[in-house]
């Protein structure tokens, strides 16, 4: 086998291929054999790791003959793509933890696997070491999924979770999530949630059998959330977390309408399961038709419990090519389209800043009223300068509650709209 990139999940790879070599080879039936390593910078010491492995020439070491599983921890689109369509073209297997490439381009690997009756894994791509993927793929593959929901970036659950607990500032949480090995290269892929978004396509392709892109999902990060969305929160009892949502639209005929894929900040109360997913953990919920409501728990980052999740599919893949029979491949027949944001219901937290005077209750109600948006509860808090209305509404379009806030931005009684948040969990 060979191994491109060398980063937190590569060495970690590394360690575990020698420390558990003689259990991995009996599981196997035949010795996992590491016949390189493509790095980028091949003198630079990496304990643990044999120099005589590392190789800076990437495009020879993928398609050498004594080389039949190819691993790739490098991340990105290029040149991760091209090494391991090269590596499939000659006929070898492949793995890799690369959501942002499978997000942009999957199609155009699971098309090459298919070709080339190669197998891809990516178990590590989505939620690190939980086993998500094959569950989705294999166990759940006969029943009907309706939702997926959950919490798959650790590096904003971590940021989230030290703001709400320890009142840490955000660029702070942030450093301490990259010391930890959670955050992506360009922590920005986090903070901005377009790796969640990634993770989302992913998981929506696999539980909906309908090909998902980056592209089709609607993405929020959570360099928006404020102090105030934290503390707007904690009164309401509910803790501010980013989701991956990805939804069967029912098209009221029995049948399926498209698909919901979204990525954004939400509310959702203390008691919720998800609230307690503290650090980096991920948790994912997975709704069946026949199964129910199926939860994964654990550790979404990091580099050995992503270097757990490389094993697991190295194992599964090295007794494939073993028994000369490949793995199951992507199926996506159904050809559901992605809906827009706007379409899909959603509820709102608003918070407001509004003139303590008769009448304000009134005119915030009117504009609720004119979006055909239904008012679940709102609540005044302080008076004269300090006068705040908090508003919580019942599900409506997105569309319909986004306009809301806009025209309540505009009326001459609201000074200011503090916060805005969607909730998501108590129904
Ligand atoms: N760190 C984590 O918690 C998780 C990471 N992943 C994914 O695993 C992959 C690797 O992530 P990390 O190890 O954290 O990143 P990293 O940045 O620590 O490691 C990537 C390594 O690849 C090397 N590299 C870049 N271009 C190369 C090239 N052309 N040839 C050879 N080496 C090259 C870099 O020098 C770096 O050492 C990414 O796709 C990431 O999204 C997935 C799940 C969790
Ligand atoms: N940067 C990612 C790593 C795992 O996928 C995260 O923080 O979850
Ligand atoms: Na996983």
């Amino acid at each position: 086998m060979a191994l491109l990139g060398c980063g937190v999940v590569g060495t970690e790879v590394v360690r575990l291929l020698n420390e558990r070599a003689g259990d991995l080879a009996a599981r196997v039936g035949a010795p996992l054999e590491l016949a390189g390593i493509a790095v980028r910078r091949p003198d630079r010491v990496r304990e643990g790791v044999d120099p005589a492995l590392l190789t800076t020439d990437a495009e020879a070491l993928v398609t050498r003959p004594d080389v039949d599983i190819v691993v790739e921890v490098i991340g990105g689109i290029e040149p991760a793509r091209s090494l391991l369509l090269a590596a499939m073209k000659t006929g070898k297997s492949v793995i890799t933890a690369n959501k942002a490439l499978l997000a942009e381009d999957g199609a155009t690997l699971f098309a090459a696997a298919r070709e080339c009756n190669a197998d891809l894994y990516y178990e590590a791509s989505v939620a690190g070491a939980i086993p998500l993927l094959r569950p989705l793929r294999e166990s759940l593959v006969g029943d009907h999924v309706q939702r997926v929901l959950g919490i798959v970036n650790g590096t904003t659950n971590y940021i989230l979770d030290q703001m709400d607990t320890h009142g840490a500032g955000f660029n702070e949480a942030l450093e301490e999530a990259q010391a930890l090995g959670y955050a992506e290269a360009d922590p920005t892929a986090d903070v901005e949630g377009f790796d969640a978004a990634a993770k989302a396509a992913i998981l929506a392709q696999l539980a909906f059998h309908t090909p998902v892109t980056a592209a089709d999902v609607h993405r929020e990060g959570i360099t928006e959330v404020t102090a105030a969305d934290v503390a707007g929160a904690k009164e309401m009892d509910s803790v501010v977390k980013l989701l991956a949502i990805c939804e069967r639209v029912p098209d009221g005929a029995g049948g399926s309408r498209g698909v919901s894929v979204r990525v954004h900040p939400a509310m959702i109360p203390r008691t919720h399961p998800l609230a307690s997913v503290r650090e980096a953990y991920n948790a994912v919920f997975v709704e069946a038709e026949s199964a129910g409501s199926l939860m994964f728990y654990g550790a979404g980052a990091g580099g050995a419990p992503t270097a757990s999740a490389v094993l697991g599919d190295l194992v599964a893949v090295a007794r494939n090519v073993r028994g000369g029979t490949p793995g199951p491949l992507e199926v996506t027949y159904a050809e559901l389209p992605a809906l827009p944001m706007g379409d899909t219901t959603t509820r709102y937290y608003i918070q407001l800043d509004v003139a303590d005077q008769a009448g304000v209750l009134a005119a915030v109600a009117e504009e609720f009223a004119r979006n055909d948006v239904s008012i679940r509860a709102v609540r005044q808090e302080g008076v004269g300068e300090n006068a705040q209305l908090v508003v919580v509404t019942h599900r409506a379009p997105d569309a319909a509650l986004a306009a809301t806030v806009e025209t309540l931005r505009k009326l001459g009684t609201v000074r200011e709209v503090a916060s805005v948040m969607r909730v998501e969990g108590d129904e």
